[in-house]
């Protein structure tokens, strides 16, 4: 796996439906291209990595973690939640994506200690969002643990209504 430059389209086939699939990079210079990719979707995916370590405080899901005046991490520290939250908040606040259905992957499910859906529901507050549809789901792209559901979570959501 190579980060995403830009983006990528896919088109993955699932039963009788296509997903056409815009993989868009989460680097941070990539950040101001999601609304646009998202305006018009039947869904937004939004995948974090469970492995990272959560915030020892389980009510600062948000900021910094280390010195006051710090820039919040990118890395791989609890500190990578927080920012996960508040890009996660700031893009479904968009006027031009409300209602968008969103579906959180936490990834990684695989490695040992990793957070679990629950706890990743907590950290990123996805409670707060309101007036569309969320869920999340604790998957292993490395595993293919949970890819099914996935996908007929995206199904269900097509225009063509396959519910
Ligand atoms: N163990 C494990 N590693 C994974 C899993 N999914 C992705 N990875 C690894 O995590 C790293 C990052 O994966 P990417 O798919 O490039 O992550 P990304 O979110 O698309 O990153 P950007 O393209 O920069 O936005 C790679 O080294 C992957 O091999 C998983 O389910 N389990
Ligand atoms: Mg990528």
């Amino acid at each position: 796996m190579i980060p995403t430059v830009g983006f990528n389209m896919r088109k993955v086939q699932a039963g009788n439906t296509t997903i056409k699939v815009w993989d868009i990079g989460g680097q941070a210079r990539f950040r101001n291209m999601w609304e646009r990719y998202c305006r018009g979707v039947s869904a937004i995916v939004f995948v974090v990595d469970s492995s990272i370590p959560l915030p020892s405080s389980s009510t600062s899901s948000s900021g910094p973690s280390t010195g006051a005046g710090s820039a919040p991490s990118e890395g791989n520290d609890s500190a990578a939640w927080g920012v996960a939250a508040e890009e996660l908040h700031a893009l479904v606040s968009r006027p031009m994506l409300a209602g968008v259905p969103l579906l959180v992957l936490a990834t990684k499910n695989d490695v040992q200690g990793a957070a679990s859906a629950e706890e990743v529901i907590r950290v990123m507050r996805l409670e707060q969002i309101a007036a569309r549809e969320v869920s999340c789901y604790s998957i292993s792209s490395k595993r293919q643990v949970n890819i099914d559901v996935t996908l007929r979570w995206l199904c269900a959501r097509s225009p063509a209504g396959a519910r």
